[in-house]
């Protein structure tokens, strides 16, 4: 085992998502059995004392990967020579909310998050947000983050990712592990894109193995509602899948790719998706670095629902310009 434990932080600790992800990260699963981690959590004040309930579960699972754990309520402590960041702590939706709602309540958590992992976080910092609307939070987080290089922010829609491969595969009746190429483009509300028609099953084209009207009338929509389905049925937003969503993405990061992953990144413009806004791309990732999957073939399908989730960032952008968050 390495000796210098890497420095992990999660907000929104003591949450739902909270509880499922800090006991996989410490146990291995985002970084492996050979690297040591210390966990650095940030909760709201009043969560501190459950938070400290947490810690006590955390120390009684005896992880030989769990180096340290620091808690608090100061982003600044808590960031500070953070090497991987995941920015959970922010407000569910409620049944009949669209994610945007949460706009005004949520962003204004990402400007001082933004600012603390600015001047506090390692120079190596990953940031991962998945409190929603997570694209434009990580937007926020980004822009008052002037000294970080803007790639380092992502937002997840891994969560999607993976409810796009299942559906598909329970369809086609297949492994998951045949299936590959997949990727949700745009936003991570409902007008999210899986894409089938890059999407290979067994080497084929999966849209050429389903009917179009299935994809329009019950894949996309099933993908896109996947979160509302789960708030109407459990009356809360899912969790452990959001949490096992958040250690894909950032295990990924860190490690590579050997298949197209969805990643929201920061757009440089690639397929028309508006400059500087944080989306959702097939990304492949090498050395701790992601690129864009260049050279893609899209239909005129395709290139309207892009458009349209890109329209809904757009939105988002100027709202959150409006607050004076960006
Ligand atoms: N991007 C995605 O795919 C998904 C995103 N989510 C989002 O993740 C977020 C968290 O969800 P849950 O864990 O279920 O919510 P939760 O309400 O159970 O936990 C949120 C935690 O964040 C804490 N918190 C609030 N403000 C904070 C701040 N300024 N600093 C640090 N912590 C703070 C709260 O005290 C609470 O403990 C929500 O916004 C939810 O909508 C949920 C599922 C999937
Ligand atoms: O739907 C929600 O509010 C939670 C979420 O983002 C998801 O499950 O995809």
């Amino acid at each position: 085992m390495s000796t210098t434990p890497v420095k992990v932080a999660v907000t929104g600790a003591a949450g739902q998502i909270g509880y499922s992800l800090l006991f996989r990260i410490a146990s291995g699963a985002l970084l492996g059995p050979d690297t040591p981690v210390e966990l650095r959590l940030l909760e709201i004040t009043p969560a501190l004392k459950a938070l400290e309930g947490v810690v006590m579960e955390l120390d009684d699972c005896a992880f030989p990967t769990l180096a340290g754990v620091e808690i608090g309520d100061d982003p600044n402590a808590i960031f500070n020579g953070t090497n991987l960041a995941m920015l959970v702590g922010a407000m569910p939706r409620k049944e009949g909310m669209d994610r945007a709602d949460l706009l005004a309540a949520n962003g204004k958590i990402f400007t001082g998050q933004g600012k603390a992992l600015n001047d506090h976080a390692a120079d190596d910092i990953k940031v991962l947000v998945t409190g929603n609307p997570a694209n434009t939070n990580a937007l926020i987080a980004m822009s008052n983050a002037p000294d970080i290089p803007r790639e380092r922010f992502n937002a997840l829609t891994r969560l999607d990712h993976n409810r796009a491969k299942t559906q598909l595969a329970k369809k086609l009746g297949v492994s998951v592990t045949e299936i590959t190429n997949l990727a949700i483009w745009g936003n991570h509300d409902d007008s999210m894109y899986p894409d089938l028609y890059n999407t290979k099953v067994g080497g084929k084209v999966a849209a050429d193995l389903v009917e179009q009207t299935w994809i329009t009338e019950e894949y996309i929509p099933t993908v896109a509602k996947r979160g509302g389905a789960i708030i109407a049925a459990r009356g809360l937003s899912s969790a452990a899948s959001a949490a096992n969503a958040t250690i894909d993405h950032m295990r990924d990061w860190v490690k590579g790719t050997d298949d197209w992953v969805s990643m929201s990144v920061p757009s440089d413009g690639s397929y028309g998706v508006t400059e500087g806004i944080v989306s959702s791309f097939p990304c492949v990732v090498k050395d701790g670095q992601y690129e864009i999957v260049q050279g893609i073939e899209l239909n005129d399908f395709s290139r309207e629902r892009i458009a349209a989730s890109v329209a809904r960032l757009e939105s988002e952008r100027d709202q959150v310009k409006e607050l004076g968050l960006i």
